[in-house]
This record gives structure tokens, sequence and C-alpha cells, in this order.
């Protein structure tokens, strides 16, 4: 709780030189950002590192978990250079050694196994999925907060692939979804 209060704090601050999140959500920070990260974490009980967040842009949901998961190593993607800089800034702020940074686009990320993969507000799923492809095993878990598009989204996946996702309700946002999953995205159909 102390590890998030200091976040919660970090980003008022920092949100008054950038626009890393809609100025009328400063008020219900915890809500809005802080809760609904963390929520992911009850999706997937068993959670598996390394934690691959994409876009992590102000933090959401990757600073959370490795917040309140110190001993998951969670590696934030972000390609803007002032969020990575703030990224960077809160990470050592937080004193979260869990977490890494890797400033630049996805496509450049080096491949590794990924554990868990996230993003909130990052891409149209079906162009996330194929983004996030390369980083997916037959047992990654995938937990992808997507607002009220969620079940649409996983609809128009293709038919035989979208069985490994389904939608959970979010517990921030009664009319939001989570898409949830588990296994290997192939980006080639
Ligand atoms: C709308 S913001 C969402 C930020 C955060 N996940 C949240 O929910 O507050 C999307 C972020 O993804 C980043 N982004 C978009 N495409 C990217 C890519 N191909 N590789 C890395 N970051 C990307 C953008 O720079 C931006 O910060």
């Amino acid at each position: 709780m102390d590890r998030l209060a200091k976040l919660s704090d970090l980003l008022i601050a920092e949100n008054a030189s950038q626009n890393l999140v809609a100025k009328a959500t400063i008020p219900i920070v915890w809500q809005r950002h802080i809760a609904d990260s963390a929520q992911l974490l009850e999706l997937v009980p068993a959670t598996q590192a390394p934690w691959l967040d994409l876009g992590s842009g102000a933090g959401f949901p990757g600073l959370v978990i490795a917040a309140m998961r110190p001993d998951l190593e969670v590696i934030l993607v972000e390609s803007r250079k002032r969020r990575v800089d703030w990224l960077e800034r809160a990470r050592e702020g937080l004193a979260l050694e869990n977490c890494r940074v890797a400033g630049c686009r996805l496509e450049d990320v080096e491949r590794f196994d990924a554990g868990t993969i996230s993003a909130r507000a990052f891409a149209p799923l079906d162009r996330l999925l194929g983004l996030a492809a390369r980083f997916s095993t037959k047992t990654t878990d995938w937990v992808l907060p997507k607002g009220r598009s969620a079940a649409q989204e996983v609809q128009g996946l293709p038919k035989n692939r979208r069985k490994m996702f389904h939608v959970e309700q979010s517990q921030t946002d009664p009319d939001a979804g989570v898409v949830v999953g588990r296994g290997q995205w192939s980006a080639k159909p």
C-alpha cells in the first residue's frame, strides 16, 4: 500500500507536466487506474513471470503489478521517450528492482517467453495479439482490460481461434470487460 500511495503521488505530480492520464481521472486515480490494474492479479491467481506489459504509458497496469508483486519480474514496453523517462523515474522512486523498462517499440523487443501478457488501452485486440504473438507460449496467460468493447473484440477474432479467450467483468467498471485467456497466439492464421 505504501508503494501504491507513492505511485499515486508521483503520478499526480508528473501529470502536471505531461499528459499521462486524463486530468478528469486524477481525483479518482485509485479506482480508475490503481484498482483497475490491481484487479488483474485476481484473474491470474497462479501468476507466471515474466509479466510483459505492452504500451505501459503512465504505468498501468505494469507499475501496479510490479509494486504489488516484488517476487515477479515485470517488463514494461513503451516507445514514447517522455513516458519511458517517467517509467524509469517511477521505477527508481518506488525501488522496484523486479521491474525493467524496454524503451522502444514492441516490434523491436528481443523475443522471450512471457509468463503473462497484459495491455491496457494499447491496440485493438486482433492487432495486439498479432504484435504480442511471438512472446506467447502454450502456457502464457493473457489479461487484457478492454473496456466496453471486450466481448465484441473477442467475437471479431477468427472463430476457430477465439476459444482460448473469455471475458471477465471488470471489478472497477461494471460496463467494462477484461479479456482473459491462456495459450499461444500465432500471428499467422
Ligand atoms: C493509450 S496509452 C495507454 C497507456 C497505459 N497502458 C494505460 O492504460 O494508461 C498507449 C501507450 O502505448 C504506447 N505504444 C503504442 N504503440 C506502441 C508500440 N508499438 N510499442 C511500444 N509502445 C507503444 C504509446 O506510446 C502509449 O503510451
